[in-house]
């Protein structure tokens, strides 16, 4: 298939976890009735971006009430849903950024825990510890569709192109990050990672995140974005409550793989990436 319509949610979190689920609920079927047969929420949508709220709001998995939620949704609606992301916890009570992606039946086709913890300080800015409560994930997210392969990260991953690279060598065709990024990394960043990742791997990257909230002690940046495998930028949100549909042309993909084939050009004679500890 040539064509798909994406719908990213940019959906405004509340410290209302049903609140939040069922703001979801309602643009995952606005997205739907545009047309969009991916739907996109954002990072950490069902609980303010805080670590004093993971653990009250992780869930264990497949039983939690938010990816129960997802599942129906993504049947119901028949879509694939990429469920932004939540905390989740394991049967040590560990918790983990999870991202867990859904297809036209429910199931669940790939869950991604981020792998890169958000620990930064930066002075006059922004200073957020993930690691204090968050445990990190350790594989590498790729998945089928009847669109092609779904590379699946989270918000802080994307800035470690190995990363980005090595879904793209599993075949990624499109990346989806849900992210939250802010006041101080956001206007300074944003565009840029989502730009320039998408030209190094000629693919598309969708990145979708909170409405901005400033009320929160989190302020998201928002401005959800497509960029294409040229590196433009082909849509994008303000900061406001809005969903972004968007149809992808992915023949474009081969097309510019085929006039710039980068991706062929690596000279893996003198260096390679490798994956370590694959299954
Ligand atoms: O990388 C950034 O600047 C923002 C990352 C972030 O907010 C996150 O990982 O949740």
């Amino acid at each position: 298939m040539s064509q798909l319509r994406v719908g990213l949610c940019q959906m405004l979190v509340t410290e209302d976890k049903d609140v939040n689920i069922k703001k979801a609920d309602e643009m995952i079927k606005k997205a739907v009735s545009s047309g969009a047969k991916l739907v996109v929420l954002p990072e950490m949508f069902n609980c303010p971006y805080d670590n004093s709220y993971f653990p009250k709001f992780a869930e264990n998995c497949p039983e939690g009430k938010t990816i129960q939620f997802m599942s129906r949704a993504a049947k119901e609606n028949n879509i694939y849903l990429i469920g932004g992301s939540i905390p989740e916890k394991d049967e040590k009570d560990n918790i983990y950024n999870t991202s867990f992606a859904f297809d036209t039946n429910g199931n669940i086709i790939g869950k991604h825990r981020k792998m890169h913890l958000f620990d930064i300080d930066v002075e006059g800015g922004i200073r957020f510890m993930e690691s204090d409560i968050l445990s990190k994930g350790e594989d590498i997210t790729v998945f089928d569709t009847e669109y092609g392969k779904v590379g699946l990260s989270i918000c802080y991953d994307i800035r470690f192109p190995e990363l980005m690279r090595l879904m793209v060598l599993k075949g990624a065709r499109i990346i989806v990050i849900p992210a939250a990024f802010n006041m101080t990394t956001g206007p300074a960043h944003w565009e840029s990672l989502f730009k320039v990742r998408a030209l190094d791997n000629q693919v598309y990257m969708l990145g979708t995140a909170p409405a901005r909230n400033k009320e929160s002690s989190y302020t998201s940046y928002g401005n959800s974005i497509i960029t294409d495998p040229w590196g433009r930028v082909v849509s994008k949100l303000d900061e406001k409550e809005n969903i972004l549909i968007q149809d992808l042309d992915l023949n474009m993909i081969d097309k510019i793989r085929r006039e710039l084939p980068l991706l062929q050009h690596r000279r893996t004679d003198l260096y390679t990436l490798d994956l370590l500890n694959e299954d």
